[in-house]
């Protein structure tokens, strides 16, 4: 199971205070900077021109934000937004009722888009490109496809696997955006922004500690900052210190890196049981206990973006700076 501190994937414990920390319009949005400065212009000229904004994709690993920018596009456009996933849309008819209970200019946010039905996907495509729905009445010689107009309404996409969305869908999405690691210094203003909501404070270089090892990834900055607000309380007088911060993640076993015990073991394997040579997704999956999808998904773009990981057709290997990090020679050096 997914339990690790660091993971990037929505758990239990974050939801409520996630709802609390959520940045509700584009200037308490940090980072991201590319992204939106296009969607100002793109939402601006959609208001100047009292249409619904185009169609938007958003991808990139999770806890990047992409639910939070779907809420502030709804809210800079002044519109509702109506949330749903690409899992829980079985059938077409669901899809149809959602579209069909749109007010024009509505946003629509599907997560994980990448999986939508087959079937469900094709009722988009008309409704995207169109504003239409086709719906089929009646079975065998005599069925009959009737067209209903839809309000023009904006979907924005989610998806942290752009790779396995179809042409046909990818192609009518008119703006899409990746989403990127955060620098340490964002997270760090995103940790002491998220302090001053929590009612505690941060004080010296807390933020930055915690930030620097929050995986580039808001959702692990915001949980980290909880578990290091109650050991502050606990162990000092409530004022996360640079010390608390430090002495709190260290016990926490997240290093200065934001790598955690798992990831200690993974790439100590692949260093010495596999004496360095390139080790299948599996296999790694096996080693740590974990999925190969989650691995994928979660854990080694992380790796790969802090350059410790890399992917080759033959498997994965652990580069030089993470022999390093890890304190192993590398094999042949
Ligand atoms: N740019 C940002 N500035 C400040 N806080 C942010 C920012 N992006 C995300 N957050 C914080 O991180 C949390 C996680 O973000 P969000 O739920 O939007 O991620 P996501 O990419 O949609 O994740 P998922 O993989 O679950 O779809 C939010 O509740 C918010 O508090």
């Amino acid at each position: 199971m997914d339990d690790r501190i660091i993971s990037a994937n929505l758990m239990m414990e974050d939801q409520a205070v996630e709802l609390s920390l959520r940045p509700r319009y584009l200037a308490e949005y940090i980072g991201q900077t590319q992204v939106k400065e296009n969607l100002k212009i793109y939402i601006e000229a959609a208001k100047m021109r009292k249409e619904a904004l185009d169609h938007v994709l958003l991808y990139g690993p999770p806890g990047l934000g992409k639910t939070t920018l779907s809420n502030i596009i709804a809210n800079e456009l002044g519109v509702s937004l109506r949330t749903t996933s690409g899992p829980a849309i079985e059938r077409p008819g669901d899809l149809a009722a959602l579209l069909t209970n749109l007010q024009e200019g509505d946003v629509l946010f599907i997560d994980e888009i990448h999986r939508l039905h087959r079937t469900v996907e094709e009722v988009l495509y008309p409704a995207m490109e169109d504003f239409a729905l086709d719906i089929m009445i009646g079975k065998g010689p005599s069925a009959r496809s009737v067209r209903l107009d839809l309000p023009p309404f904006t979907l924005i996409g989610a998806t942290t696997r752009a790779g396995l969305l179809s042409a046909p869908l990818r192609d009518r999405f008119g703006v899409v955006s990746r989403l990127e690691f955060y620098t340490v210094d964002e997270l760090a203003f995103i940790v002491e922004r998220a302090s001053e909501i929590l009612n505690v404070s941060t004080v010296g270089e807390a933020a930055s500690e915690i930030a620097m090892r929050s995986r580039g990834t808001p959702r692990i900055a915001n949980r980290l900052l909880k578990r290091v607000r109650d050991f502050a309380q606990v162990r000092g007088d409530g004022v996360i210190t640079h010390d608390i911060a430090r002495s709190a993640l260290e016990l926490l076993q997240v290093d200065p890196m934001g790598l955690d015990s798992i990831d200690h073991k993974m790439l100590h394997a692949m260093m010495t049981t596999f004496a360095g040579r390139p080790v299948g997704l599996d296999t790694i999956a096996a080693t740590i206990g974990e999925e190969g999808q989650t691995i994928e998904d979660v854990y080694e773009p992380y790796l790969m973006q802090i350059g410790f990981l890399q992917r080759t057709p033959r498997g994965r290997i652990a580069t030089e700076s993470a022999y390093r990090h890890i304190g192993i020679p590398m094999p042949g050096r």
